[in-house]
């Protein structure tokens, strides 16, 4: 398990970390999410030991984490970093055996991640040779050729075609199935919902909302609902405790006042014509996001009890909700 804990950051006069903390456990895989200069990957390079926090604690299976902890851990950093006139092959092997791994070993995980990853060129090619999203992948069997307990990757699906995205997507996975832990940034926030055990949302420094994307739906937000009928007109204005949200070919998006049953909805659909389609419609995460980033997030109803059992809402954000 890593825990980050109550994080602080400045750099000169401009705090960009603040009180941040969340948890990742054994097999599972968190998305870290917020705006341009959020402070993600300042968290990061703080986890890996790359920069020096000025609070706070990085902790792994329980104890604070040195540098023998983080040999155990892979890392895609930002900036990359591999060498652009390097064999392929020979640095990969090298970042294996600076993990500790003997030369036939490094030899051989580095050969199955470049096979497993699709890497095309030859594993003598130079890095300098291939086109970015082959370098992509290579940084990412840089950061999975010495078998890490622990992933720490900044924004790794950037740059990279679907079918890239699928490949390292899978990779991922296949990490998350022997229990890695994995954290990554991504402003992708479809694939993180696809991909993602527990999702944190950051803002200026500060975790804004930390849980499953069902937990972050919570709370006391309208219920919404898409229909379609087989009949012209205004028919679902009328109906007490709908707003009408969106009207167009896929029918009518509704929202409904809290407390409004979905009953009534229904009875005007069947009186106006034959029903299509009558389901509820969950707000994507890009829609949480987009909530949380302009301060009208919905609170959860229920208090917290921990960041990997329930999404945290920091007192700051229940108080953006409310307003
Ligand atoms: N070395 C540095 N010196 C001064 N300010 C810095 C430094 N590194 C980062 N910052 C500032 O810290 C803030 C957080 O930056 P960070 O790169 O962590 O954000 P981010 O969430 O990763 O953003 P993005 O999504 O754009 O990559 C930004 O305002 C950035 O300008």
């Amino acid at each position: 398990m890593l825990d980050l804990i109550g994080l602080g950051k400045r750099f000169g006069d401009k705090t960009v970390l603040q009180d941040l903390s969340f948890s990742v456990g054994p097999g599972q895989m968190f998305g870290f999410v917020g705006t341009n200069g959020a402070g993600k990957t300042t968290t990061m390079r703080i986890a890996m030991g790359v920069l020096a926090g000025d609070r706070g604690e990085v902790r792994w299976q329980g104890r604070a984490a040195d540098a023998g902890t983080r040999r155990r851990w892979g890392y895609m950093p930002e900036e990359r970093g591999l060498y652009a006139k390097m064999r392929i092959l020979d640095q990969l092997v090298y970042f294996a055996e600076l993990h500790g791994m003997s030369r036939p070993d490094a030899r051989r995980s580095a050969e199955e991640w470049l096979r497993t990853l699709g890497v095309s060129g030859a594993p003598g090619d130079r890095l300098e040779t291939l086109s970015l999203g082959n370098q992509q992948r290579v940084q990412l069997a840089a950061a999975l050729v010495h078998e890490p307990e622990l992933l720490i990757l900044d924004e790794p699906f950037s740059g990279l075609d679907p079918v890239g995205v699928d490949v390292m997507a899978q990779a991922l996975r296949s990490r998350v199935e022997r229990g890695v832990s994995v954290v990554f940034s991504s402003h992708q926030l479809e694939l993180v919902e696809q991909l993602c055990d527990a999702v944190g949302i950051i803002k200026d420094g500060r975790m804004h909302a930390v849980g499953t994307v069902q937990e972050l739906r919570g709370g006391d937000r309208a219920v919404r609902y898409r229909v379609q009928v087989d009949a012209p007109g205004p028919w679902a204005h009328a109906v007490p405790g709908v707003t009408v949200l969106a009207d167009g070919a896929d029918g009518v998006l509704v929202e409904l006042a809290p407390g409004t049953g979905e009953q009534g909805l229904l009875d005007a659909a069947r009186a106006a014509g034959r029903v299509r389609a009558f389901a509820p419609v969950d707000p994507s995460l890009a829609e949480l996001f987009r909530e949380v980033v302009n301060g009208t997030a919905h609170a959860p109803s229920e208090a917290p009890s921990g960041p990997s059992e329930a999404p945290s809402w920091p007192a700051e954000g229940r108080e953006e909700a409310r307003a």
